[in-house]
C-alpha cells in the first residue's frame, strides 16, 4: 500500500514511528483520558497528538509501555490498533466508559468483557458476522484479578458494541425503533452487562493482527435501572478503570517475564 504519510515507518493517522511505542498499550476512547493513564507511568512523554489519537510512552516495572486514544467507534479503533501493531504494539488493554445493560450493573461499578456482540461496522470489513468478537483470555485474566485485588465491585460478561450512541439511548425515535428495541430485548434475556462502542472492532481486529486485546469499563450509568426507577448513580470519574487497566499491564509485564 502506498504509504501517505509520505516517510517510511511513520504512521498516517497516529503520527508515531517504530520505537515509539511499547509492546503494551493502554487504548482509551476519549484523547483526556491519556494524560490523566500516563501519570501512572514511569517518565511518560507525549510522542504524538493527531486528530483523535494522543500517544503518551512511558515506562511501568522497566517496560516500555504507551498510551493512545481511539476515539469514538470501530473505524477510528481499528486504525489506532493497526497503526500501533505497524510500530511493534502486540498487547492491549482498551480502558472506557459504558453504560449498563443487566440490572444488576450499577454506575461507578467495572466491567471486564469477554466477549462483544457485534452490531457495528467496522468488524463486518474484517470477518463475516458468524466469527465471535472475542477477548483474549490472559489480558481478561488479568483484568479482573486486577478488579479483585484493587477491591472493585466487578462484572464480567459479554458487552454489546454498536454505532450509534443515540440508537442505545433514545431507540424509540428512530425510524428502526422496532429492530434496535427487540435486540436490545435480546441483549438483556442473553445477559450482556454493558454497552459501549469499540471492543467488537478491537476484538476482531486483534484476532486478524494476532495481538491480544482486552476491555475494562468505567460504568457511568444504567438506564435499565433508570428505567424500572431503581436507584441508578451516575458516575464520570474514570480513575479506577484506569487503575484496573494500568494494574493489568503490569501483571502481564510480570507473566511475559516469568515465561521467557
Ligand atoms: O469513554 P470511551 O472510551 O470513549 O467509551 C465510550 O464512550 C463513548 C460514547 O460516549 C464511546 O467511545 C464508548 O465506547
Ligand atoms: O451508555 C453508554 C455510556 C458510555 N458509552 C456508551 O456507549 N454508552
Amino acid at each position: 500500500m502506498q504509504n501517505y504519510s509520505g516517510e517510511v515507518g511513520l504512521q498516517y493517522h497516529l503520527q508515531i514511528r517504530p520505537g515509539d511505542v511499547g509492546r503494551y498499550v493502554i487504548l482509551p476512547g476519549d484523547p483526556k483520558r491519556c494524560e490523566k493513564i500516563a501519570r501512572h507511568f514511569d517518565d511518560a512523554k507525549l510522542v504524538a497528538d493527531s486528530r483523535e489519537y494522543v500517544t503518551y510512552t512511558g515506562y511501568l516495572d522497566g517496560e516500555k509501555v504507551s498510551v493512545t486514544s481511539t476515539g469514538i467507534g470501530g473505524p477510528s479503533a481499528s486504525i489506532a490498533m493497526e497503526e500501533l501493531v505497524l510500530c511493534g504494539a502486540d498487547t492491549f488493554v482498551r480502558v472506557g466508559t459504558c453504560g449498563g445493560i443487566d440490572i444488576n450493573v450499577k454506575g461507578g461499578d467495572i466491567v471486564v468483557a469477554t466477549g462483544a456482540v457485534r452490531m457495528e461496522g467496522t468488524s463486518k470489513e474484517y470477518a463475516p458476522i458468524e466469527y465471535p468478537a472475542v477477548s483474549d483470555l490472559d489480558v481478561t485474566n488479568a483484568l479482573v484479578q486486577s478488579c479483585k485485588d484493587l477491591g472493585y465491585t466487578h462484572h464480567h460478561g459479554v458487552v454489546q458494541c454498536k454505532d450509534a450512541f443515540y440508537g442505545q439511548h433514545e431507540p424509540a425515535r428512530m425510524p428502526v425503533s422496532y429492530e434496535l428495541l427487540n435486540k436490545w430485548e435480546a441483549w438483556k434475556r442473553l445477559g450482556c452487562k454493558a454497552s459501549e462502542m469499540e471492543s467488537a472492532a478491537l476484538f476482531i481486529a486483534a484476532s486478524h493482527l494476532g495481538v491480544r486485546c482486552g476491555s475494562t469499563f468505567l460504568v457511568v450509568a444504567n438506564q435499565e435501572r433508570d428505567a424500572l426507577g431503581l436507584e441508578n448513580p451516575i458516575v464520570h470519574d474514570t480513575e479506577a478503570a484506569i487503575k484496573v487497566g494500568v494494574e493489568a499491564l503490569r501483571k502481564l509485564i510480570k507473566e511475559d517475564k516469568e515465561r521467557k
